[in-house]
């Protein structure tokens, strides 16, 4: 079934959206779902590789080699296909009225969903100081940091909304007006 609002979360890594996203569907309850680009990339790159993906995310060389490669190989497939993950990713919905994807970093992903699914797209951008993001695990990863897949939405400047994720009283009045944006 098609949904009737698609919310794309974007933000640098440890800004919060997988927490964010989870928060806003416990409010949402029944009537959203969360969906990731990445699932289909981290799958259809183990089948490549010939691993299961169990056998790939439990790697202990998977952040330090298997990452940075994945990108690389991703980015290779969407230049011939820049839809191939969002569209996949979208397979994947068991129906629910609002999609909440938690990892969009690529302007070419706002711009198929925009497309595909037109007057139904928000966008929000999760903005937490580098402080709180190396408090929460962040470390700054050379091939991972500094590459199109982090930064490509940096200098876009036409999200629905921008909020910030450095506390508890940020994270409430964030979720809140994220909420009213659905509404
Ligand atoms: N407002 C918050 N209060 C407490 N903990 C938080 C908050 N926001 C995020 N966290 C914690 O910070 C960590 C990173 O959050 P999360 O995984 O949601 O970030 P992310 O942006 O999805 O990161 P990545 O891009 O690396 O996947 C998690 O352990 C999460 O529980």
């Amino acid at each position: 079934m098609e949904p009737k609002i698609i919310l794309l979360l974007s933000g640098k890594r440890k800004s919060g959206k997988d927490y964010i996203a989870e928060k806003l569907q416990n409010r949402l309850e029944d009537k959203a779902e969360i969906l990731r680009i990445s699932e289909p990339i981290k799958s259809h790159y183990a089948s490549y590789l010939n691993l299961n993906l169990e056998e790939l995310l439990s790697s202990n060389c998977y952040k330090e080699t298997y990452r940075q490669e994945m990108i690389i190989w991703s980015d290779e497939v969407r230049k011939k296909d820049p839809g191939y993950f969002c569209n996949l990713a979208c397979s994947k919905a068991v129906g629910k009225d609002i999609w909440i994807f938690s990892d969009i970093r690529r302007k070419t992903d706002i711009h198929w969903f925009r497309t595909n699914y037109p007057g139904k797209i928000k966008t929000v951008r999760i903005l937490a100081n580098q402080d709180v993001r190396i408090a929460r695990g962040w470390v700054y990863t050379e091939g991972v940091d500094n590459v199109t897949s982090e930064c490509d939405l940096d200098d876009w400047n036409d999200w629905n909304l921008q909020v910030n994720n450095n506390d508890e009283a940020s994270l409430k009045d964030s979720i809140d007006k994220i909420l009213d944006l659905l509404i």
